[in-house]
């Protein structure tokens, strides 16, 4: 991986960043980073604080970008950037990793994507993310699985700006309150900042419509809870995480930036888990 491409530079980007800078035996030889326009001085700003690359370039548009020869792009950018970039980049030949895997809930975007990996000869790559357990999940998916549940539970600050204030006085909570229980598909539409992780258990596990979502905000926790049940043929389990929240972005789990850099770090690896 001598050559990426990175699409966002928020507080995932930073914590991708910071984890490749800290495991690269050698600096990455280009680092370009794709943002919105208007977004130029964010990115530089990160590019500053992480000098991860022996060389770095900005862009606005996805040619530019491409031309710089990335031999992966991850994206950490939201819902929006997979929309707008994903088929193209998988299209050009490069593999992608997208983790905004809600996106995915979107049948027409899933099936674009898998066609351009197809027409490219490329992977499009979903990391756990934010939560863990999925090589656990995927193996039960293949004895059987009998039933799939997520219960997502932060702090009510997480929830704010999104539908969940329309769901419940986030500002007066006093106890967990379920604002949300329906499919992974529809939490992962209504939710594309805050439920990703439900729509990467759906796709490792039992699908978008069978995988049951709890979404709790909670008053009494610090931390961005992740617990899935799984019953199978071959085992049951429950994963449990509680991620801290980044310093940048309440919503978001710094795990999941972590898992972003495992993913591409895996790519250049000898021994690979
Ligand atoms: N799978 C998982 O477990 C998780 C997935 N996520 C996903 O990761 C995303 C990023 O999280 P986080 O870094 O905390 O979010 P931030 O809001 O901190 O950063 C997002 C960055 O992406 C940029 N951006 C937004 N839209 C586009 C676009 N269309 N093209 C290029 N750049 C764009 C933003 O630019 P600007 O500053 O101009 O807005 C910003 O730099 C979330 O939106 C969510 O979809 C998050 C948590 C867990
Ligand atoms: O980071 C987290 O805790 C999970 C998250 O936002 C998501 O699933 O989109």
């Amino acid at each position: 991986m001598e050559r990426l491409g990175l699409i966002g530079a928020g507080g995932m980007a930073a914590t991708v960043l910071d984890a490749l800078a800290a495991a690269l035996p050698a600096p990455l030889e280009h680092l370009a980073i794709l943002t919105r326009p208007g977004g130029e001085a964010r990115a530089e700003a990160l590019l500053r604080a992480h000098p991860v690359a022996r060389d770095a370039t900005v862009h606005t548009a996805l040619d530019p970008f491409l031309a710089t020869g990335p031999a992966v792009v991850a994206e950490c950018a939201g819902h929006a950037a997979v929309r707008a970039h994903g088929a193209a980049v998988l299209r050009s030949g490069r593999d992608l990793v997208v983790i905004s895997v809600g996106a995915l809930a979107d049948p027409a975007l899933h099936t674009a994507l898998e066609d351009a990996a197809q027409a490219g000869g490329a992977q499009l790559i979903l990391p756990a993310g934010a939560v863990g357990g999925l090589d656990a999940l995927g193996a039960a998916r293949l004895s059987g699985l009998e039933a799939v549940t997520y219960v997502g539970r932060k702090p009510p600050a997480a929830w704010r700006g999104t539908a969940a204030e329309e769901m419940a006085d986030l500002a007066t909570l006093r106890e967990a309150t379920v604002f949300f229980t329906g499919t992974a598909r529809e939490a992962a539409q209504r939710f594309p900042q805050n439920a990703n992780v439900a729509a990467a258990v759906a796709l490792a596990g039992l699908g978008f419509e069978q995988t049951a979502v709890q979404l709790v905000a909670d008053p009494t926790v610090t931390r961005n809870e992740h617990e899935v049940a799984v019953r199978s043929a071959c085992a049951d389990f429950t994963i449990r995480l509680a991620g801290h929240p980044s310093p940048a972005n309440p919503k978001t789990s710094l795990s999941a930036g972590y898992s972003v850099a495992r993913t591409l770090l895996n790519r250049v690896a000898r021994v690979v888990i």
